[in-house]
């Protein structure tokens, strides 16, 4: 604990968090599959983490998760002196972020519940760290309302799994400080993500949007009958997804106009954007179009459990980045936080180092 913690003002103030390549110690609140998946990252980057989550068989399901994990962090290449034994699991809410230097929540999507949740965690933590919330789509401004000190609260939406998928979309709330969410954007990088800082809040942040269009989509033609669970993926895993993992939709589509780029792929198909392709109202999630969904998926599984499907896609997600070049520089990955806060003290504040080879 730094003398700034210890000794820093009352909440409710604006105390500065440590600098970002400093933080060694992290706290996960709501230790599910997201929260699971923070734990592990932090742990192979050589953090300590402290987790709390009131389920029944919470510690026991997230210590099984941090192993089903760990192979593919190893494969990812682990920080020096990173270990599972560096996870303490404590029994409150309080235990867990008592030393914190950073937290991240990751409890169930509810609105009351991240609402009282957050405020017990600003009450908790200490003064001016920094504390982000996992939501996938809750603007901040609505979640920050009972907090005594919104300004340290943000949201850092990850993408699952986070020990794998590198974005963070970053992004606060009317009442949160500018100097947290660039804080936060600048400890992400630190710590290995890849981050997008938004300066504002759009529902469903900017990846949720896009998958979401997708998602209603794909459920309208389930319903209708349209397409089955395995043509809509196929469609994906076999045709645009295998670009996206390297080139987004917008520099994708200027290639589709030949020698004349955006401009000519505009001229030729933008008058199409009217087709009635899209059924821009959500489909009625009912009996069922979720019976459709779930058989479809049992059917897409072929036999393949859960825990087995888990293991596919991170070995998947794994090539793509060897594949795409963006595995962790050799000796990046294998920085301890003290390593990278000297390198960051030496200028290299960037981070872009543990990003990209
Ligand atoms: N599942 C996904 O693909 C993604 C989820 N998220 C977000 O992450 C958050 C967590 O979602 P999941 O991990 O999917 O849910 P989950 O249901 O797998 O995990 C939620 C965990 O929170 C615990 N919990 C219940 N009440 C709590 C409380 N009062 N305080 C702390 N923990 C509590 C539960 O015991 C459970 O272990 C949500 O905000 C969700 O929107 C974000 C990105 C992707
Ligand atoms: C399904 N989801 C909306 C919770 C997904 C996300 O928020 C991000 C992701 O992992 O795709």
């Amino acid at each position: 604990m730094t003398a700034e913690h210890s000794h820093g003002p009352p909440p409710g103030s604006a105390s500065a968090p440590l600098p970002p390549a400093d933080v060694r110690r992290v706290a996960c609140v709501g230790a599910g599959v997201i929260g699971g998946g923070w734990v592990a990252h932090f742990l192979a980057r050589g953090y300590d983490v402290t987790a709390w989550d009131p389920g029944p068989g919470a510690e026991e399901k997230l210590r099984r998760l941090v192993e089903a994990a760990w192979p593919a962090l190893e494969q990812l290449g682990l920080a020096e002196g990173a270990s599972t034994d560096r996870l303490t699991v404590t029994s409150t809410l309080q235990e867990a972020v008592a030393a914190a230097e950073f937290v991240q929540e990751s409890a169930p999507e509810k609105l009351e519940l991240k609402r009282s949740l957050l405020a017990e965690l600003d009450a908790a933590a200490p003064p001016g760290v920094v504390i982000a919330s996992s939501t996938s789509g809750y603007p901040m401004t609505d979640m920050q309302t009972e907090a005594a000190d919104p300004g340290r609260l943000l949201v850092g939406h990850p993408f699952n799994p986070p020990y794998l998928i590198p974005l963070v979309e970053v992004v606060g709330g009317e009442t949160t400080r500018p100097e947290a969410v660039e804080w936060a954007s600048r400890f992400y990088e630190t710590a290995g993500k890849s981050v997008i800082t938004m300066d504002r809040e759009l529902p469903g942040f900017i990846a949720n949007r896009l998958q979401e269009a997708l998602w209603r989509e794909a459920l309208h033609m389930v319903a209708n009958g349209e397409a089955t669970v395995r043509e809509i993926d196929d469609s994906i895993t076999e045709g645009p997804g295998l670009r996206w993992a390297f080139m987004g939709p917008c520099l994708t589509f200027a290639l589709a106009g030949g020698e004349g780029g955006m401009a000519h792929m505009l001229d030729h198909f933008g008058p199409s954007l009217k087709s009635p392709w899209t059924r821009l109202e959500a489909p009625e999630l009912d009996a069922p179009l979720r019976d459709a969904m779930v058989e479809g998926c049992d059917e897409a599984a072929a036999g393949r459990t859960i825990a087995q499907l888990v293991a596919e896609r991170d070995q998947g997600v794994i090539d793509v980045l060897r594949a795409t070049g963006r595995l962790p520089r050799s000796g990046s990955a294998g920085q301890t936080p003290g390593e990278r806060g000297a390198q960051a003290a030496q200028g290299d504040e960037s981070g872009e180092g543990e990003r990209r080879t």
